[in-house]
């Protein structure tokens, strides 16, 4: 890929393990981008990158929890992040289910391609799209009543 991103990486505890094992595999590629991850998922992926000698640009927000989620959703709104790749642990409650809907929903409103699993990713993350500067993305058409 020739183009520089801003990649949003987010891990909820239980499937952490998933995603940093996910970018040690493409630290490759991921070395190569901008990465923007939540506090604790961005802590983790920066020690096994140290671990591994991989160099990264990782910005590291608050904790999900604490609003990391929202931060990010705010990049998306303001069209600073190119990609997210977040894996929800599907088989829990989080505390901040309403941050990470409105994460997901900003994606889908921002028409930003979202990740949330490793298939996914692995997809997104190959596609010779990025670079084919004929593709514009359609954006979403939604209809809907101005108050
Ligand atoms: O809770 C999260 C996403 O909703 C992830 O936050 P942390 O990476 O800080 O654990």
């Amino acid at each position: 890929m020739n183009k520089t991103l801003t990649i949003a990486l987010v891990a909820h505890d239980n499937r952490k393990a998933d995603l940093v094992e996910w970018a040690v595999h493409n630290a490759e590629l991921l070395s190569k981008h901008h990465l923007v991850c939540t506090g604790t998922t961005g802590s983790l992926i920066k020690k096994a990158f140290d671990e591994h000698g991989i160099k990264a640009d990782i910005t590291c927000m608050n904790s999900g929890p604490l609003g990391g989620d929202a931060e990010i959703a705010a990049m998306v709104v303001k069209h600073q992040i190119n990609l997210a790749v977040f894996l929800i642990d599907d088989l829990n409650p989080q505390p901040h289910e309403a941050d990470i809907q409105m994460l997901l929903r900003q994606c889908r409103v921002h028409n930003v391609p979202i990740a949330c699993n490793r298939y996914s990713a692995d997809l997104m993350i190959t596609s010779t799209l990025w670079d084919n500067d004929d593709y514009v993305p359609t954006e979403p058409k939604y209809v809907y009543f101005k108050r």
